[in-house]
């Protein structure tokens, strides 16, 4: 596939650049003393105690030796911080570090921070690769074999990087980018851990997920690694499956290895009866997609399920983006003497060099005839295309893959309103297939580890940074190369401060002809006039919880009557008094209510 989008790529770039000095730290020796730039560093990078402690290289058969690489770093944006630190301070702060500190809320600092710098495997971005071979590594034989079968040679550099502080028994959260074997990074040492234990029927490793798709896949490459592990295995418990069924199962076969949905495992805590004594067994706790699951939608879920774990235990958390809260809030699961291991360097993207990222401006009834023009362009020039589209909501998400299947292109989608087995269904068959469009909601915007996928288009302003991130990264992954096209409406803008410092250019989208807009105002005729009274609702939902856009109430509905347009509705659908109450629009002139 052509990195090549063939858009016109409009002159402004929308990427800032940061100044380039002090030094970047290493996981492995360092062969450098460090002085009085870091110290510096310190004072700019708000919030961290950086005490790089020397990772014994032992684990390792060699030592890679790599070159500290030249540290660039870029100042962070305002966020929503939510509470303030708990962990002392142990560094004078300076002048810098002070205004730092106006915008971004303090975060831990009883913490070593490890930045991993290999650019020994090198390419346009570095190789996600690193040179070390597992074989070089303090890994079991049994492990050894599963990851030959697995077809896996060189570890990644999140797993170079991790391996051997998570093998010494430390917590650590780590960050590295979306695509680059994270899983593997913490299911092998914990499957490593597992292995020395005596047996038992106790859950020994405990992974916490956001979504069930993701919860399948790290179940998948759990598998693979225990192929050998004769006396190790894995279970699954995700929502939207049968809870008697599960607790059959885990009556019948316990399993030492535990992947959940933190609502699922709640109601195995409350309901399933000897479940509550298994999980004293955990002695490893990993949230994957951490900062996910430790925002205000999953935390209090969390928090209940750490006071069912032994405090004994060693906790992981990994994504590929760890905004400060993360570190405030990271006591809620880790000792405060933890590691932050960080694989993106500074001064480096969150994104991957190999994608190309693109934005589009353009008035909301014209948003689906450029989606229709931009895919239509993409399939004719990419005969193994496969797209994912995500969409605001899920039946946002129904409505567009509606208009798309009317428009003959090969289109499945996935929401939260499908059953499981359908999610399930059309998760296999996107991941198996080439020439296929996937239209989806934030259920695949984490983790979800489709191969090849060549395009990711974003409909409408992502939920924050961190989101159109993780979508993103669903494609470029392993090293390939991909695209990304973010379509914004003219007041969605604001948007884009926020992704200021990635290489994301304004293009120019594809004209919409006549034709185009009559083929599309078709398609939307023969949608089910009840998707669409669903996708307003959802709409309105939706923007109405952005912060940005709900400040203006009058502007809000003026916008979400500019959407029921773009559906071709004459009428403004008429929204459920309850519902209208629970969004705080119960009084809202220019709303029908029923
Ligand atoms: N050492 C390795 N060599 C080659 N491939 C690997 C290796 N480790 C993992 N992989 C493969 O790399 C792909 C990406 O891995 P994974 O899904 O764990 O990425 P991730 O970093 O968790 O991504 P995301 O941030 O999107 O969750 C998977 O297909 C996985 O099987």
């Amino acid at each position: 596939m052509s990195g090549n989008p063939g858009y016109a790529a409009a002159p402004k770039r929308h990427r800032r650049r940061r100044p380039s000095d002090a030094e970047e730290g290493s996981s492995f020796p360092r062969t450098r003393p460090r002085g009085a730039e870091q110290v510096r560093e310190v004072a700019v990078s708000a919030a961290t105690k950086i005490d790089i402690a020397d990772v014994p290289s032992g684990i390792m058969s060699g030592n890679p030796g790599y070159a500290a690489a030249p540290k660039r770093h870029r100042r962070r944006r305002p966020r929503d911080a939510e509470e303030g630190s708990s962990f002392p301070r142990t560094r004078p702060r300076g002048a810098e570090q002070v205004r730092e500190v106006a915008v971004v809320q303090p975060v831990a600092t009883d913490m070593d921070v490890e930045t991993s710098t290999n650019t020994a495997a090198g390419g346009v971005d570095g190789s996600y690769l690193s040179d070390t071979r597992f074989d070089q590594c303090a890994v079991s034989p049994l492990s050894l074999q599963g990851i030959r079968d697995a077809g896996y040679e060189r570890l990644t550099r999140v797993q170079e990087a991790t391996l051997p502080v998570i093998l010494q028994g430390k917590d650590v959260l780590a960050k590295a980018k979306t695509g680059t074997g994270k899983t593997v990074a913490f299911l092998l040492p914990a499957i490593e851990l597992l292995s020395t234990l005596p047996r038992s029927t106790s859950i020994n490793l405990l992974v916490m997920l956001p979504t069930r798709e993701l919860a399948n896949q790290v179940a998948v490459e759990a598998r693979k690694l225990l192929k050998y592990h004769s006396s190790l295995g894995v279970q699954v418990v995700i929502g939207g499956t049968r809870l008697p069924q599960e607790q059959q199962s885990i009556k019948s076969t316990p399993r030492q290895i535990l992947v959940a949905t933190p609502g699922r495992l709640i109601d195995h805590l409350q309901h399933t009866p000897g479940f509550s004594t298994r999980i004293r067994g955990v002695k490893v706790l990993v949230l994957d997609e951490a900062d996910r699951l430790l925002d205000m939608g999953f935390r209090r879920d969390i928090e209940k399920i750490i006071s069912f774990i032994p405090k004994e235990r060693q906790t992981l958390l990994f994504s590929a983006t760890v905004p400060a809260e993360v570190h405030q809030i990271s006591h809620l699961a880790m000792h405060k003497d933890y590691k932050f291991i960080n694989t993106v360097q500074e001064g480096d993207e969150e994104t991957h060099a190999q994608v190309n990222q693109m934005y589009m401006v353009a008035a909301l009834d014209l948003h689906f005839s450029i989606l229709y023009g931009v895919l239509k362009k993409h399939v004719a020039e990419d005969a193994e295309y496969k797209v994912i589209i995500f969409c605001t909501t899920a039946m946002v998400t129904k409505l567009v893959a509606e208009i798309l299947s009317q428009l003959k292109l090969n289109v499945r989608e996935i929401h939260s309103r499908k059953t499981q087995y359908a999610r399930t269904k059309v998760s296999d068959e996107f991941r198996r297939s080439k020439g296929l469009i996937l239209v989806s909601s934030d259920v695949s915007a984490r983790g979800v580890d489709y191969p090849d996928v060549s395009l990711v288009v974003q409909v409408g302003v992502p939920s924050n940074r961190q989101q159109y991130i993780h979508r993103l990264g669903r494609t470029g992954r392993k090293g390939k190369e991909g695209q990304g096209i973010l379509l914004l409406a003219p007041w969605e803008q604001h948007f884009l401060s926020s992704v200021n410092d990635l290489s994301i250019a304004e293009t120019v989208a594809p004209p919409v002809n006549p034709i185009i807009q009559a083929e599309v105002q078709g398609a939307i005729r023969k949608v089910d006039m009840k998707t669409k009274e669903s996708a307003y609702q959802a709409w309105l939902g939706y923007y109405n919880s952005n912060k940005t856009i709900s400040i203006d109430k009058s502007r809000l509905i003026k916008l979400a009557e500019e959407f029921s347009q773009s559906m071709g509705l004459e009428i403004l659908p008429a929204i459920p008094r309850l519902i209208l109450g629970k969004m705080g629009l119960a009084n809202v002139p220019g709303l029908r209510s029923s």
